[in-house]
């Protein structure tokens, strides 16, 4: 059997776990209370896009927001992973966007039902390429972006977490043990907002990954 190679996570089937509220001023544009604890939903292998393949607006869904957050590989596995050890669980990053039926979401929210039509659709998961933890040498410092039709419309850096990476590897491993090949999607900053067919989204780290999508629709 050949060894699989963690650059091309997404074809491993893995979790993909989401922490939402993770930035303060995200949680206010959305009239959310800012959390005590992290918030966390999951959304299926089946979400992953790769670039090259477009983002599809869910048939019932009338207002799609994109959210560009990190992504976390996870490399090793491990449960209840103390805080002081959790980077040595990770393999590297991805720049990720956690594609958000909003009108959805609202609904489940007024109707206490969980969000899963709402952020676990096919293609709600656009992914860059893999980047090797050596090339981020400092995650909790680097400036996320996105761009609708060349408008910039997120701009915020992974400083502004309210949950640090240490803290969400330790959090989410007492709950869900993490396996290699995880990704965990660490919030958005503010500036979501939605998109229409035939948009282009751009999304980046400055001198590290850039990433390109199209919005079309799935029926
Ligand atoms: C309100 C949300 O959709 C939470 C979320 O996903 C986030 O990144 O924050
Ligand atoms: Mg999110």
């Amino acid at each position: 059997m050949t060894a699989r190679n963690i650059a091309r996570f997404w074809e491993w089937g893995r979790k993909i776990i989401c922490v939402g509220r993770n930035y303060a001023e995200h949680a206010k544009e959305l009239r959310n209370a800012v959390p005590s604890e992290p918030v966390l939903f999951l959304k299926p292998p089946s979400a992953y896009v790769k670039e090259g393949s477009p983002i599809l607006v869910p048939r019932y869904c009338s207002s799609l927001h994109h959210e560009v957050e990190l992504g976390v590989v996870i490399g090793k596995a491990g449960t209840a992973i103390p805080q002081s050890s959790a980077m040595e669980h990770i393999a590297g990053y991805a720049l990720c966007l956690d594609m958000t039926a909003r009108d959805i979401q609202d609904e489940c929210k007024s109707k206490g039902l969980p969000w899963t039509l709402a952020k676990a659709f096919d293609t709600s998961c656009p992914v860059s390429e893999f980047i090797p933890k050596e090339r981020l040498p400092d995650p909790a410092n680097v400036t996320l972006w996105l761009k609708v039709n060349d408008v910039e419309r997120q701009n915020g850096s992974t400083s502004q977490m309210i949950f640090s990476i240490p803290y969400l590897i330790s959090y989410i491993s007492e709950v869900i043990s993490l396996e290699e090949g995880d990704l965990i999607l660490t919030g958005t900053p503010k500036g979501v907002s939605a998109v229409q067919e035939h948009d282009e989204l751009q999304a980046g780290i400055d001198g590290i990954v850039t990433m390109t999508f199209q919005i079309d629709k799935t029926w």
